[in-house]
C-alpha cells in the first residue's frame, strides 16, 4: 500500500511585489526520509519552508501537508512543526520555561513537564536548562528551536539551517537525533548549506536557483552529476609526478593550489579513466602515491554545476 506522502507541492508560486520568489516549484517529501532542500542565497528555500510550516500562503499551485490540502488561511497544519529563519526564543526565560510557554501556546497539557523533559534531553540541554537563554550560544539556540519543534510530537519536522552555529559534537547530536526521528518515521524537510548535512543525513534532495526546481531526486544521484572533478595529487617526486602528468592524455595540470604556493601537491582534471593511467604511469615511473583525492566532494562539484558556481582548484568552494 502506498504511503501518505508527508508534503506534496505542485506548480507552488509565490511572489514579493514582482519578485518571483518560488516559480512553479514541486515537491515531493516521503515519511520516514529526510528531505534537504539546497541551493544558493535567495533561492527561495525559506520561502518554501515557511509555506510548509504555514507562516505563509502560495500565490499559486497545490500543497498537501500529510494528506491533507493546504488552503487559504495561515495556519500550522496539524503534525507540523519547525521553525524557518531562527528560533523564535524568549531570551530573559530560562530554556525550560521556553518549552513550558510553549508547550502552553500550542495547548500541551497533559504530561506537560514529562514533555518538556524529554524534549530537553532529545536536545541535548538538560544540564542547561534553567540557564536564561540570553546566555546561550547560537548552536545551544538552535538545540532549543529543535526541542521546541518537538514538543508536539510531529510528523513533518520543518528546519532551516540546523546546524547553523553548531560545533563538531553539536552537529553530531543533532544528526543523530533527526536519524532517530526518521527512524520513528518523522519525516523532515531541512534547508543547508552544508554539503555534510546532505551526505549523512537526507536521502532526497531538491536543489532550489532562483526560486526553480534545477534537481530533484536521491542524493546519490547528485552525486553521480558531479562530471569531471578536480584531484590534488601528492608523490615522492613532485617534479617528475608533474612531467608524468602533463604528458598523460587528457589530464590538464592546474599548478599547485594557490592558498599553497610552495605545495608540493598537485592540482589536476581529467576523466576518471585518464587519472587512472596517470597513477599507472607514476607507479611505472617508481613515484610514490602519496595522496589522491577530489579537491571538492562529488556532492559540492554537483552542487557547484547545477547552481552555475565555479569549483575553485583551491579547494576554497
Ligand atoms: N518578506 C519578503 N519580502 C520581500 N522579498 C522577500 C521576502 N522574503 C524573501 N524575499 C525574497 O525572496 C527571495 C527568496 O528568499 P528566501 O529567503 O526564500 O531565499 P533563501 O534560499 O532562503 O536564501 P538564504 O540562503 O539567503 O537564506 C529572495 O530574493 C528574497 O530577497
Amino acid at each position: 500500500m502506498k504511503r501518505t506522502p508527508a508534503a506534496r507541492a505542485r506548480g507552488i508560486s509565490k511572489y514579493y511585489g514582482n519578485l518571483v520568489a518560488l516559480d512553479g516549484v514541486d515537491l515531493d517529501v516521503e515519511p520516514g526520509q529526510v528531505h534537504g532542500l539546497v541551493g544558493p542565497n535567495g533561492a527561495g528555500k525559506t520561502t518554501l519552508l515557511g509555506l510548509l510550516l504555514g507562516v505563509a500562503t502560495a500565490d499559486a499551485g497545490t500543497l498537501e501537508i500529510l494528506g491533507r490540502p493546504v488552503g487559504r488561511p495561515l495556519a500550522i497544519a496539524d503534525g507540523v512543526a519547525g521553525f524557518v529563519d531562527g528560533p523564535g526564543l524568549y531570551p530573559s526565560l530560562t530554556a525550560r520555561q521556553n518549552l513550558t510557554a510553549v508547550a502552553s501556546l500550542r495547548g500541551i497539557r497533559s504530561g506537560r513537564p514529562h514533555h518538556v523533559d524529554t524534549a530537553l534531553e532529545q536536545a541535548g540541554l538538560t544540564d542547561v536548562a534553567d540557564v536564561r537563554v540570553r546566555g546561550y550560544s547560537l548552536g545551544m539556540r538552535q538545540r532549543l528551536g529543535l526541542a521546541a519543534a518537538l514538543l508536539t510530537r510531529p510528523h513533518l519536522l520543518i528546519l532551516d539551517e540546523p546546524s547553523n552555529g553548531l560545533d563538531p559534537d553539536g552537529t553530531r547530536h543533532v544528526h543523530r537525533l533527526i536519524n532517530e526521528l526518521t527512524d520513528a518515521g518523522v519525516a523532515v524537510v531541512l534547508s543547508s548549506h552544508r554539503m555534510d548535512d546532505l551526505a549523512s543525513l537526507c536521502a532526497e534532495v531538491t536543489i532550489l536557483v532562483t526560486g526553480r526546481v534545477v534537481f530533484a531526486g536521491p542524493v546519490e544521484k547528485l552525486a553521480a552529476e558531479s562530471g569531471e572533478l578536480d584531484y590534488r595529487l601528492q608523490t615522492s617526486d613532485p617534479v617528475r609526478a608533474r612531467a608524468i602528468a602533463a604528458s598523460t592524455p587528457h589530464i590538464r595540470l592546474h599548478g599547485p593550489a594557490r592558498d599553497r604556493p610552495h605545495s608540493e601537491a598537485l592540482v589536476l582534471s581529467g576523466p576518471v579513466r585518464s587519472v587512472d593511467v596517470l597513477v599507472a604511469r607514476l607507479a611505472d615511473a617508481g613515484v610514490a602515491l602519496r595522496g589522491l583525492a577530489p579537491v571538492i566532494t562529488p556532492l559540492e562539484a554537483a552542487f557547484l554545476a547545477l547552481t552555475g558556481g565555479q569549483a575553485d582548484p583551491d579547494g576554497a568552494a
